[in-house]
């Protein structure tokens, strides 16, 4: 029998954290949002108004709509501020280790039957709940950036997820106005399995010079009508994230074809995650996006 899900706990407040919160709250449930830091906490928060002012710019909600969104929206730096959720969504960096520790602290806070679910792009469901107290009530809620606008979520039993938490997670996920694609718990899942290991042969492609930055996006844009080039599409996910997930493909499916691109070890290694530091394969920091290689 499926829980009635009312407040919404999101534990990270970075790109997807936000969006994700942003879409929970324009769907009527009460968000909490959490983050480690203060500074990334407010940032989230103007960082949904502005993107709330975007959908209203081109009427796709009314004000009265943003106004309603952001009253239901709390922050917080304490996991005890989400003690009442009955589902929370785990979006923190792509390192199993500080999901698993978060997972450790958070569920001793919450109510037995609270559902605990992970955004994660590719680390295995069955493993993050065996770090959990609730491995019944456990699932992978993989959301697509940037939230607000991509139509899909993929769902992700994990071995002992139970019928009542999928068919709950279905009908919250739903209620967003999103379509599901059901996947089964394996690295990198549908969207990224595909996805990634093209974004990775973009990079190849870069580091072995067969095209520059701006020739590899715009062969992808004009010749196979990508809405960003593999190179700006990474550089919008975030080059860890990017390496992150093609690690777990590397490590996981043990095939020699999922190995990360020195260059792309490089960028991470120098800081330069892409748009969330101001720099990856282009440079953000003047008028115009600016190719770095
Ligand atoms: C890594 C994982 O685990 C899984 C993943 O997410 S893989 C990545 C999946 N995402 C993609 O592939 C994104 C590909 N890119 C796109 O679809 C488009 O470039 C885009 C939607 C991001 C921007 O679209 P665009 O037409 O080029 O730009 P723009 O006109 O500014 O925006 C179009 C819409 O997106 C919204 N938008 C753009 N950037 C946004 C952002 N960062 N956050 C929220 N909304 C955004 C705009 O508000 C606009 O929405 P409305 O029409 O509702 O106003
Ligand atoms: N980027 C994308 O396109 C997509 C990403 N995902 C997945 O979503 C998750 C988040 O990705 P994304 O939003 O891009 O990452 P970001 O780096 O943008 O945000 C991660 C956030 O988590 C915070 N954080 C780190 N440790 C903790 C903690 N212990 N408790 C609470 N917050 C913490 C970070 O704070 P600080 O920076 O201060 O450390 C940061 O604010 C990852 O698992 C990723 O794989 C899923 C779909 C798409």
């Amino acid at each position: 029998m499926a829980a009635v899900i009312k407040k919404v706990g999101v534990i990270g407040s970075g790109q997807m954290g936000n969006g994700i919160a942003h879409v929970a709250a324009l769907g009527g449930f009460e968000v909490v949002l959490n983050d480690v830091s203060a500074d990334r906490l407010k940032s989230a928060m103007a960082t949904i108004n502005g993107n709330l002012s975007r959908q209203i710019s081109k009427k796709l909600i009314s004000e009265d709509a943003r106004k309603k969104a952001l009253a239901l929206i709390t922050a917080t730096e304490k996991l005890e501020g989400l003690a009442d959720c009955d589902l929370v969504i785990e979006t923190a960096v792509e390192k199993e280790e500080v999901k698993r520790k978060i997972f450790r602290d958070l569920c001793s806070t919450l109510k037995p039957e609270a559902i605990v679910a992970s955004n994660t792009s590719s680390i295995s469901i069955t493993r993050l709940a065996a770090s959990t107290d609730r491995p019944e009530r456990f699932i992978g809620i993989h959301f697509m950036n940037p939230v607000p606008v991509m139509e899909l979520v993929e769902l992700i039993r994990g071995i002992a997820t139970d019928d009542a938490t999928f068919e709950t997670s279905k009908a919250f996920v739903t209620k967003l106005g999103k379509q599901i694609a059901v996947s089964e718990d394996f690295p990198a899942f549908i969207v990224n399995r595909i996805l990634l290991p093209m974004i990775n042969e973009a990079i190849y492609t870069l580091y072995e010079g067969v095209g520059n930055v701006e020739a590899i996006d715009a062969a992808m844009k004009l010749g196979a009508h990508h809405p960003m080039g593999p190179l700006e599409l990474a550089d919008f996910i975030g080059l860890d994230t990017c390496l992150s997930i093609m690690q777990v493909l590397h490590e996981g499916l043990a095939d020699s074809k999922y190995r990360p691109c020195p260059l792309l070890v490089k960028y991470v290694e120098a800081g330069w995650l892409g748009r969330k530091t101001q720099r990856g394969f282009y440079d953000y920091r003047g008028d115009k996006p600016i190719p770095t290689r």
